[in-house]
């Protein structure tokens, strides 16, 4: 049985669509990203995956307890197996680090012993020692956000669920708190849903990646399906956008859909890791007579995985097979259009 398995939910706000038919299923152990444009439903969802908002259809089974269906007693016992991490934070400034970890503890009725010992488990985890005295306002964000962390922790939870949890910290916080889940994930098993609108988050942390987009479930896959799929889909390639390679708007200009005596095309190519070694540019030199120009791009980490992104000018006469030995070495390729040769 999954961990999480969301069937067919619905939801309106005055007859206005939030989720339209979403249904998925969250393994044990899965950290999984959850990514769209604003208004595309993803705090719908995450209000829905906490059972702080009741779906209009369809039913959401944690651990196979129903929480569209449950009274409120046991609304309360199930909300306590689910941990939410805010962007905000949300930390009480009348209590020390280690009061605002003990919360739940402490509404869940935990005895004090208890309580102080599991609260200096997670400030070690969450790699805060020395800091339990201390006040949010004493605090740096990625400091609160561990404390927001270890809070979420504390009674345990089966599920992680966190909303836009690095978005208000800078580069490198939000790295340090990807790699703090990361290793939770690992060293506890947990399950963890990251709801996000940052694309280059998400690359970074989830194997899986679920898009929404007015309210549908529109992708669930891997960054490289995904990669694949915004070839297509131009509600994809426009989250991808943030991370993808770009034509440079003076090469936008010039680009035409149809070639023309003399123009070169200009291709954009996904090369996975199998093939990240290939000698690329003198191959296509010495076997078949083009030379290509890097425009933009290069090798980037795309969920782990070392593979080159990357858009290319070619010149010269292009043979056709030349476009079939690419296609063959990359996972993705698309002609984005033509320029004239003499650039
Ligand atoms: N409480 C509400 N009352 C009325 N409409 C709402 C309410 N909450 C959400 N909506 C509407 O539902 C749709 C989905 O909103 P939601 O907040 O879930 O999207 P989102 O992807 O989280 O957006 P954002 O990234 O901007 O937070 C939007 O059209 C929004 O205007």
């Amino acid at each position: 049985m999954s961990l999480l398995h969301v069937e067919h939910i619905s939801h309106r706000f005055h007859g206005r669509t939030a989720l339209d038919d979403v249904s998925f299923d969250i393994e044990r152990g899965e950290i999984v990203g959850v990514i769209g444009r604003s208004g595309a439903g993803k705090s719908t969802l995450l209000r829905c995956l906490c059972a702080l908002e009741r779906p209009q259809e369809g039913r959401i089974l944690l651990d196979g307890a129903d929480l569209t269906s449950l009274g409120e007693r046991e609304l309360i016992a199930a909300r306590r197996r689910i941990g939410l991490v805010f962007q905000h934070f949300n930390l009480l400034e009348s209590r020390t680090v280690a009061g605002n970890i003990a919360l739940p503890l402490q509404i869940a009725g935990t005895p004090r012993k208890t309580q102080a010992q599991r609260v200096a488990e997670l400030i070690e985890l969450v790699g805060l020692s020395g800091q339990a005295g201390k006040r949010p306002s004493q605090l740096s964000g990625g400091q609160k956000q561990r404390v927001g962390i270890a809070r979420a922790l504390a009674a345990g939870p089966a599920l992680l669920l966190c909303d836009e949890a690095t978005s208000a910290l800078d580069p490198a916080t939000t790295t340090a708190i990807l790699e703090l889940l990361t290793d939770i994930n690992r060293r506890l098993g947990l399950t963890i849903v990251l709801i996000t609108h940052e694309m280059d988050v998400v690359r970074r942390f989830a194997r899986r990646i679920l898009v929404l987009d007015h309210g549908r479930l529109v992708e669930d896959g891997s960054i490289a399906d995904l990669v694949r799929d915004g070839v297509e889909n131009r509600q994809i390639a426009t989250l991808l956008a943030d991370i993808r390679p770009q034509l440079p708007p003076a090469w936008q200009q010039r680009l035409q859909a149809e070639p023309s005596p003399g123009s070169a095309p200009v291709v954009r190519l996904t090369i996975g890791p199998d093939n990240t070694d290939l000698p690329l540019l003198s191959t296509l030199g010495s076997r078949f007579s083009v030379e290509a120009t890097i425009v933009q791009g290069g090798v980037v980490d795309l969920a782990g995985a070392s593979t080159a992104d990357m858009i290319l000018r070619l010149s010269g006469n292009v043979p056709p097979d030349a476009f079939t030995f690419l296609r063959e070495i990359s996972q993705t390729m698309e002609t984005l259009g033509h320029v004239p040769a003499d650039r």
